[in-house]
């Protein structure tokens, strides 16, 4: 363990999702009412600096963690806890949460009001939390955080409107609202996913410097799990609706260690290794479409919601999902073949990739 790593080790997470299940209450155009399993027993824990990748494919319930965390949805059941305190739901108490607490959405144009410059978006932000109230402490504060997101010289974007910005200039305006805040924690997500592919690196590495010199939380949310080995110290894998796994960086992406987790790892591009003629990397999921599509959460398969895809599927799979094992370093998985002593198996297979 290097110092920081000791250092962190002691810091308590500043945010924290306990069992934090949702079940979203629909009605279908007969009628009939039924319930959307989106999300199951999460845990989560965010420390300050730190970056926490939230992986998984469309569907699988990422953003609507975020929303929980973001107390935008009420939860069905769990827990959050900011500094350690289960949340207050009162009106005092939910305002000091967003005074801590702050999303960025995907697409920063519809996060910001079309009418309204970026002096006015940033001044809004600064006076609603009483961080400066008007006339040249106003201004310099504004121009302090448009320097914070590398909008600089400041008057070349201060009197703009959203559509007078690129994509990039508008989601670092979302993200100086964001920080006028003062928050602990920001919940990014998919905050690149509407960027140009050519500014994407530059505001993984705006977040990653905001991160450092803010001391901030971060959890980054994607489907693509090459940018989040990028930007992140650990990545949890939720898989329609379930944590499957979870970990440092570099052990979830060296080691997989659950069948779903590898399946996310063969579809994303990686120069450095093998890849098949389809432009996946050779290895378990070649046949990944014969093996079919992700559950519908209104009617999940029980058990490991991953069975009907898996190829190591066992009874038990189908059954009941597995509890957590531990490995060293804080890597984890919920699968049965670490539970059944069947680990061997998925190492016979990475050792063939
Ligand atoms: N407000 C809602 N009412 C009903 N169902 C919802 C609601 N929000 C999300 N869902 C359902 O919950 C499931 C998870 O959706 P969610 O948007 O959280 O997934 P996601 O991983 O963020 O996907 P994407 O990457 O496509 O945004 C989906 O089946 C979705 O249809």
């Amino acid at each position: 363990m290097t110092d920081q790593d000791q250092q962190q080790a002691g810091r308590q997470p500043v945010l924290e999702a306990v069992g934090l299940t949702k079940h979203f209450e629909v009605t279908d155009r007969f009628g009939q009412t039924k319930l959307v399993r989106a999300l199951e027993e999460a845990d989560l824990a965010l420390h300050p600096g730190k970056t926490v990748g939230l992986v998984g494919e469309s569907g699988s319930g990422k953003t609507t963690l975020a929303r929980l965390l973001a107390l935008f949805h009420p939860a069905t059941s769990g827990e959050i806890k900011l500094d350690g305190r289960p949340v207050s739901h009162s009106k005092d108490g939910e305002r000091d949460y967003y005074r801590q607490v702050q999303l960025i959405f995907q697409d920063p144009f519809a996060s910001l009001n079309p009418l309204k410059t970026v002096r006015y978006t940033l001044g809004r932000a600064l006076r609603i939390h009483g961080h400066a109230r008007k006339g040249a402490d106003l201004e310099d504060k504004i121009i302090e955080l448009l320097g914070k997101v590398n909008l600089t010289p400041a008057e070349t974007f201060i009197d703009k409107l959203p559509h007078e910005l690129s994509g990039g200039q508008r989601q670092r305006v979302v993200i100086a609202r964001a920080l006028a805040v003062q928050p602990k924690v920001l919940l990014g997500d998919e905050p690149i996913s509407m960027l140009d592919v050519s500014i994407r690196l530059d505001v993984l590495n705006l977040l990653a410097n905001l991160r450092d010199s803010e001391d901030l939380a971060l959890l980054y949310i994607t489907h693509d799990i090459a940018s989040a080995r990028y930007l992140c110290d650990s990545i949890t894998v939720l898989y329609a609706g379930q944590l499957v796994e979870g970990g440092p960086v570099d052990a979830v992406i060296q080691q997989p260690r659950h069948p779903y987790t590898r399946l996310l790892l063969d579809s994303s591009p990686d120069p450095g290794r093998t890849v098949t003629a389809e432009g996946r990397r050779a290895g378990l999921f070649e046949l990944e479409g014969s093996l079919g599509e992700p559950p519908n959460l209104s009617d999940p398969p029980p058990g490991c919601r991953f069975h009907p895809r898996c190829p190591f599927a066992m009874d038990e799979c189908r059954t009941e999902l597995p509890a957590r094992t531990e490995f060293p370093d804080g890597h984890w998985a919920r699968c049965w073949l670490h539970q059944k002593q069947q680990s061997h198996l998925l190492q016979l297979d990475e050792e063939k990739r």
